[in-house]
């Protein structure tokens, strides 16, 4: 248990006020979606980094945007901040324009390596941002919210990733945000430290807050959101619940204990010949078919290895179909566009906009090392 797990429900706060969401809101006035983007597009030389994105997200949502390196995510949210201006199409948040929102205490943002102030103490660089909002959170609310209380003296250059990160999720709640837009919040964190940043932020949500976070852990997206849009080179290429989205992918997966299918040992481009089967993984000590149709399949698979044991039939995990709609959508890219063959430039890299530790991260839902796998098709 963290300090996380220590702080009490929203609505014993003395921080309560208006109910988030409808700050500013008659009951008679309509109510707006918290982002409205319309048609947004943003190029970057040749670089095509957000391609006509229309996407409404409603107040008290929380929703997840998962897409492979380059894919748009951070344009999207620096465009939904005002930090960065479309070339064509509009971003509003609550029916502002981007800049008037932020201005206006209603959105706090997140963002990948944000600067954090150097040479000075947590606790100062809290104290100091909170005099820029005009109705901010108590220092000790968000302080208890992002789990500071260790290090509140330490200087913000001697501060662990996941230490960093919970000080920028911190400056995110000062204004007391309607909306936070949180760009790969989790990074740098441990799986406990993790899991506790969700219950806080589940509970700074509870009052009708909306969340928008970027991320590529593939089952924190399906466990945290409530809905997940899948952006693909600058486009959505899937807007809906997980399980929606995993029932975008046909098939299932057969896996078996290797060892059980002959004396002979694995015979995995055997497998890959049984009718439905569409790839061969070995994952450790197991072999997993990727199937189209698993009845035919297993029967099959039966009749050629009727030793196979410990069999298990699964549905398409979140990450099958994250990788089929993104591919697909690459298969697409090179038929109709070749702007961007060269999607992610160097230059972009180099600056302090992406950091190293996000591009080394590994989707939470491999659930064995990369190295442990072999694909036969
Ligand atoms: N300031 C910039 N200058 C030049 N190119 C940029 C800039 N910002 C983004 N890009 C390019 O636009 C594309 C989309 O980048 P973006 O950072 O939005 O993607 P992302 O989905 O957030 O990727 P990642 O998961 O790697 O953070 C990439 O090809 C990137 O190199």
């Amino acid at each position: 248990m963290t300090a996380f797990d220590l702080v009490p429900p929203r609505a014993a706060r003395a921080s309560d006020r208006a109910p988030a969401g409808v700050r500013g809101a008659t009951a008679a006035a309509p109510v707006r979606p918290a982002v409205r983007l319309r048609g947004l597009t943003k190029t970057y030389g040749r670089v095509r980094a957000v391609r006509g994105v229309d996407l409404s997200i409603g107040s008290g949502e929380i929703v997840a945007v998962l897409g492979p390196n380059g894919a748009g995510k951070s344009t999207v949210n620096e465009m939904i901040l005002g930090l960065v201006s479309p070339d064509a199409g509009s971003a509003e948040v609550f029916g502002l324009a981007p800049q008037a929102a932020v201005r206006a205490g209603r959105v706090g943002a997140m963002l990948q390596a944000g600067a954090l102030l150097s040479d000075a103490r947590v606790i100062d660089v809290i104290r100091l941002m909170r005099g820029l909002h005009a109705h901010p959170l108590p220092v000790d609310d968000v302080i208890a919210r992002a789990d500071l209380g260790d290090f509140l003296k330490t200087k913000t250059d001697k501060l662990s990733g996941g230490q960093a990160q919970r000080l920028r999720y911190a400056l995110a709640l000062l204004p007391d945000p309607e909306l936070l837009i949180l760009d790969e919040p989790t990074v740098g964190m441990d799986v406990e430290v993790r899991r506790a940043f969700w219950r806080s932020m589940r509970d700074f949500t509870a009052a009708g807050r909306t969340v928008l976070f970027a991320t590529h852990y593939l089952e924190e997206a399906d466990q945290v959101a409530e809905r997940i849009v899948v952006l693909a080179q600058g486009r959505i290429v899937a807007d809906g619940t997980g399980a929606e989205i995993r029932s975008r992918v046909a098939g299932r997966t057969i896996s078996l204990a290797e060892d059980s299918i002959g004396g002979g040992g694995p015979n995995p481009t055997e497998l890959a010949g049984l009718p439905g089967v569409a790839g061969v993984e070995r994952i450790g000590a197991r072999l997993q078919l990727h199937s189209t149709d698993s009845d035919h399949t297993l029967r099959a698979l039966l009749a050629a290895f009727p030793a196979a044991r410990d069999i298990e039939v699964a549905s398409a995990k979140l990450e099958d179909a994250f990788l089929s709609l993104t591919s697909a959508q690459n298969i697409d890219h090179h038929n109709d566009d070749h702007h961007n063959d060269d999607h992610h430039n160097d230059d972009h890299h180099n600056d302090d906009h992406h950091n190293d530790d996000h591009h080394n991260v590994d989707h939470e839902s491999d659930d064995h090392d990369a190295a442990d796998r072999e694909e036969y098709r």
